[in-house]
Parts: structure tokens; C-alpha cells; sequence
């Protein structure tokens, strides 16, 4: 394994809209390392992706993806957006979206030609069992299909580092199954470090190294067992919450009107 962090927050702070989301963050994070990313709506999850993908300065600390500072189109990282629904009307197919994945990255004139860049489309719809959507109008397909092709989009490009922001959503439990099955193998095979910002914690428990939990600024870093326990979350929630678990599931009882991770998952 690499002795380069895949990436590195040092002292970081985020400030949006006026406030601070989060300050004082360290996180080095392992090549082929898997962090979930949980918390309550606007505690800065998304936020934390922008500033890997060079979006979002600091407002103090640094930043490193892969030893320098974090630059946008960075071809090393992959990207799976917060799930929207593509316009009904777009004139793109399930291979055009994948290819995306290239040319955003100006991977595109550096192919060898047309045959290698079809290659690598097949190849990431394969890895997301999509095959069979590379000519479908994308504005047609579900949901669910939608997302998965958008996986393929952030693969295609080889990543050294995945940043998926809920990519599980709209996703049956057979799918969501397959999408942590893939990402699982891709850090195991391509030492590809991956930060999966989710409220179900339940379907990346198996396969998550460590979690960051952000509430209101406050935050934790460490292995499921570590974070996921009564004491901690009450501490970061500032009220009695419960972490009970049944079976190999982790349920949250207690800030439920705060909480959207409970339940759900296989
Ligand atoms: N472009 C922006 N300008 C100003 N404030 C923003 C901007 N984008 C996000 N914010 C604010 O930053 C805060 C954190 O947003 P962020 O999207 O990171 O939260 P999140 O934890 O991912 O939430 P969710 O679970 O709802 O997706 C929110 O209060 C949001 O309103």
C-alpha cells in the first residue's frame, strides 16, 4: 500500500452561507480505505466532496488529494453526484453518460481512438451490471437506472479516489447490494479509497473501515464500533440517543426528527 494518503484534511474549516460547518477536521485517509460520511441534513457532508473535488477552499487548514491541493477535473478522482433525475427530454444514451466520464476529465483526445474509448464504456457498464442500458435514451430509464450508470460515469476514468454522495439512492435492496458489492471490490483490487456520504448506514456497515459523523459542527472519527455507540452520539447530538443493535444492523433511537438513517438497509 501506498505511504501518500489518498487524501489528507489537516485543521480543516468550512464556512457556507456565513457559518461554519465544521472546523478543526484531521483525516487521513489509505488508499483502499472505505469512510462513510453520516449526519443530519446540512451538517456538510456534500460540503466535505466539494473540497475534495476542488470546488470549495478552506476557510483554514489544508487539503491534499494524492500529495497536492485539491484541482477541479482532477482525472485521479471520481465523482458520484447527489442524485437528480436527468431531463426526460435529454438526447443522450446510457454509453454518452458514461463517456462523460472521459471527456470531463479531457481523457477523451488522449485515447487511442474510438475502439479503446468504447472499451472503457463497456467495461464500467459491465461493472455495474448495465450493460444492457448502453443505448437507452438515459431520460427514459429509471431512477435506479440512472444512478447506476452514473457510477459507471465516475469509474471509467480508472479512480485512485471515489467520492459518492448517497450513491444508493432510489436503489431497490438487490441494487444497492450490487453498487456495495462494486465499490467494495474496486478498493480491494484497485486500492481505490472511497468516501460514501449516505443516511443508511446499514448497507455500507460490512464494508466500512471508518466512519465521520458530523452534527452541528461537532464531528467523530473512527470504526463503526467506535463511533455508533449511545455515548458518542448523544455527545454529538446534544440529546439521549440510543444505538442499538439487532443482528448485524445498526439502529439510531432518539433524535428521530434529525436522524434519517434508521431503519431501512438489508
Ligand atoms: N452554494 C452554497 N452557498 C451557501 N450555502 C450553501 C451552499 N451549498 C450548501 N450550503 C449550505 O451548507 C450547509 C451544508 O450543506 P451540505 O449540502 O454540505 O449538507 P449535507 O450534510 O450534505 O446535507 P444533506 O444530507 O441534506 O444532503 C447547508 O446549510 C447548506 O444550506
Amino acid at each position: 500500500m501506498s505511504s501518500t494518503p489518498s487524501f489528507r484534511l489537516t485543521g480543516a474549516e468550512v464556512r457556507r452561507g456565513g457559518r461554519t460547518l465544521w472546523t478543526g477536521l484531521d483525516l487521513d485517509v489509505a488508499p483502499g480505505e472505505f469512510v462513510t460520511v453520516l449526519g443530519p441534513n446540512g451538517s456538510g457532508k456534500t460540503t466535505l466532496l466539494s473540497v475534495l473535488l476542488g470546488l470549495l477552499p478552506l476557510a483554514a487548514g489544508t487539503c491534499e488529494v494524492g500529495g497536492h491541493a485539491p484541482r477541479r477535473g482532477n482525472a485521479t478522482v471520481g465523482y458520484v453526484p447527489q442524485h437528480t433525475n436527468v431531463d426526460p427530454l435529454t438526447p443522450l444514451r446510457g454509453r454518452d453518460l458514461v463517456g462523460l466520464g472521459l471527456d470531463g476529465h479531457r481523457f477523451g483526445p488522449a485515447l487511442r481512438g474510438r475502439a479503446e474509448r468504447a472499451r472503457k464504456v463497456r467495461e464500467a457498464l459491465l461493472q455495474v451490471d448495465a450493460l444492457d442500458l448502453a443505448d437507452d435514451p438515459v431520460g427514459a430509464l429509471s431512477g435506479g437506472e440512472q444512478q447506476r450508470l452514473r457510477i459507471a460515469q465516475a469509474l471509467v476514468g480508472d479512480p485512485g479516489l471515489l467520492l459518492a454522495d448517497e450513491p444508493l439512492h432510489s436503489l431497490d435492496l438487490a441494487r444497492q447490494r450490487t453498487v456495495v458489492d462494486l465499490l467494495e471490490r474496486r478498493r480491494r483490487e484497485h486500492d481505490t479509497a472511497v468516501v460514501l456520504v449516505t443516511h443508511e448506514l446499514n448497507p455500507v456497515l460490512p464494508v466500512t473501515d471508518r466512519v465521520l459523523y458530523l452534527v452541528d459542527g461537532q464531528f467523530r472519527i473512527g470504526t463503526p464500533d467506535e463511533v455508533m455507540t449511545s455515548e458518542t452520539l448523544s455527545e454529538l447530538y446534544r440529546t439521549e440517543v440510543d444505538v442499538v443493535r439487532i443482528r448485524d444492523r445498526i439502529v439510531v433511537v432518539g433524535a428521530e426528527d434529525r436522524l434519517v438513517h434508521t431503519g431501512g438497509g438489508p
